[in-house]
């Protein structure tokens, strides 16, 4: 739905920090235009300068240097036709929700008496009617939210900036909201004329932007910029929309290798059924924030078993995990995480289950764990049934920490669920689709 006509426009812009002395680039020579009827989602490790650049659309910041343009004229003081939705919204706990809402609207100078139509219209309107009256501690976080939404919206903002709108929600809240703010988008039904939203998440980004800017860090810069050319409503699932997913991944996670040969193939395919390394994710994930701490998330390998207290063999496996997932690349003795391994180490725990999740749903020996599990009947089999299939590709005690391993990994990003005492292995409902892998 876009006009190409510029809403707004960073012409080279550049913000410098003081920190103690030294001054340092926060965010280097950014262009970027964000045309009417657009919808941009900005991608980027913590620190590239997401929320340095919403400061500065927003008006609340003056970059150190470069131009700001709405409609083609400079940006002089707050914006007044910008917005920001943040991560978790500061509701009034002492207000209902339709005096929370009634409240943004006074500060907009709309007078008393059409208040409270316009609120009770806004709170219809993002689906929370029959709650006008409930205090923000009787709702649900998505249910929140939404009150943050009708809030933003009661400004009628033209441009609406989200800083990761849904990521303090939990899978399903986040999912609702996402539906629902896309109906109110792409149905006109709000005066919004353009939408950036800062995310972690790459399908998010991919289900709802028509174009992604990624950025990334040290400085703080745009590196690559990619239209989204799927028709709403997208799905998840569709062989298009993996393909971006895989590039948007590949772009952050560096990869050079064609990833047949990286990931070997699946138990039963022609080719060697690559063996897992035996990590678990929380070794994994403290492995990764060590780096994330490291100068140029960098370290030699070499150094690394005396550094982290454990024996060389672990070391071994921890960077191969790393590498296999693309979280880290190996060169001349030295590990290093890529933005996607960064990524990963700064994020919240939810969207770490996501980026694990895409991560290991395109390693053959889970695909096919996957698989086998959609066919069997109430998408459950026997722990001892698997571990019996794995020794087809295994010797016995491999297979059995091939499986523990499958288990640890997949319910972590919660594809599969595990009972214990039963022995079963189960399907997590998210994942019974057959997905175009
Ligand atoms: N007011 C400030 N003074 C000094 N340094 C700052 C200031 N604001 C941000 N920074 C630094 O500038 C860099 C960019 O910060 P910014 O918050 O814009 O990044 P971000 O991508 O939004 O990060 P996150 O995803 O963690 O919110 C970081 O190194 C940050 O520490």
């Amino acid at each position: 739905m876009t006009d190409q006509k510029p809403l707004l426009q960073l012409i080279h812009v550049q913000q410098l920090y003081t920190s103690g002395r030294r001054q340092f680039v926060a965010v280097q020579d950014v262009n970027l235009t964000i045309n009417e009827g657009e919808f941009v989602a900005l991608l980027g490790p913590s620190g590239c300068g997401k929320s340095t650049l919403l400061r500065i659309i927003t008006g609340l910041r003056r970059p150190s240097e470069g131009r700001v343009l709405y409609r083609g004229i400079p940006l002089e003081g707050v914006n007044p036709y910008a917005t920001i939705v943040f991560q978790t919204f500061a509701l009034f706990p002492w207000l209902t929700v339709q005096e929370n809402v009634e409240l943004a609207l006074r500060a907009r100078g709309v007078p008393a008496e059409e208040r409270k139509p316009r609120a009770l219209d806004l709170i219809d309107r993002v689906g929370l009617d029959g709650f006008e009256t409930a205090y923000p501690r009787e709702l649900s976080g998505g249910m929140r939210q939404k009150v943050g939404f009708a809030r933003a919206m009661a400004v009628e903002p033209e441009l609406l900036c989200l800083d990761e709108p849904f990521s303090a929600l939990d899978v399903l809240s986040a999912e609702s909201l996402r539906g629902e703010l896309l109906e109110l988008w792409l149905s006109g039904k709000i005066p919004t004329r353009a939408i950036l939203m800062v995310t972690h998440n790459i399908e998010e980004a991919i289900l709802m932007a028509d174009r992604l800017i990624i950025m990334d860090k040290d400085p703080g810069r745009i590196v690559a910029e990619m239209p989204i050319a799927l028709f709403h409503p997208r799905q998840r699932k569709s062989p298009e929309f993996q393909d971006l997913v895989d590039q948007v991944y590949a772009l952050l996670a560096g990869q050079t290798q064609p990833e047949p040969i990286e990931l070997g193939s699946a138990p039963g395919e022609p080719g060697r059924t690559r063996a897992l390394p035996q990590i678990t994710i929380n070794d994994l994930a403290g492995f990764l924030e060590y780096l994330n701490e490291q100068p140029n998330y960098r370290a030699d390998i070499f150094h690394l078993p005396e550094d982290l207290g454990v024996d060389s063999d672990h070391i071994l496996r921890l960077t191969e995990t790393a590498e296999l997932l693309g979280f880290a690349t190996i060169e001349k003795g030295d590990i290093q995480l890529t933005p996607l391994g960064e990524t990963f180490a700064q994020a919240s725990i939810l969207a770490r289950k996501e980026i694990f999740a895409t991560r290991i749903r395109r390693l053959p020996l889970m695909r096919w764990l996957l698989n086998l599990l959609r066919r069997a009947e109430e998408n459950t089999l026997d722990w001892e049934v698997v571990r019996t299939a794995l020794e087809l590709e295994f010797p016995p005690d491999e297979a059995e920490r091939q499986l523990d391993i499958l288990i640890d990994w997949g319910r972590y990003a919660e594809l599969l669920a595990y009972d214990d005492n039963r022995g079963l292995l189960t399907l997590e409902p998210a994942s019974v689709p057959e997905r175009a892998m």
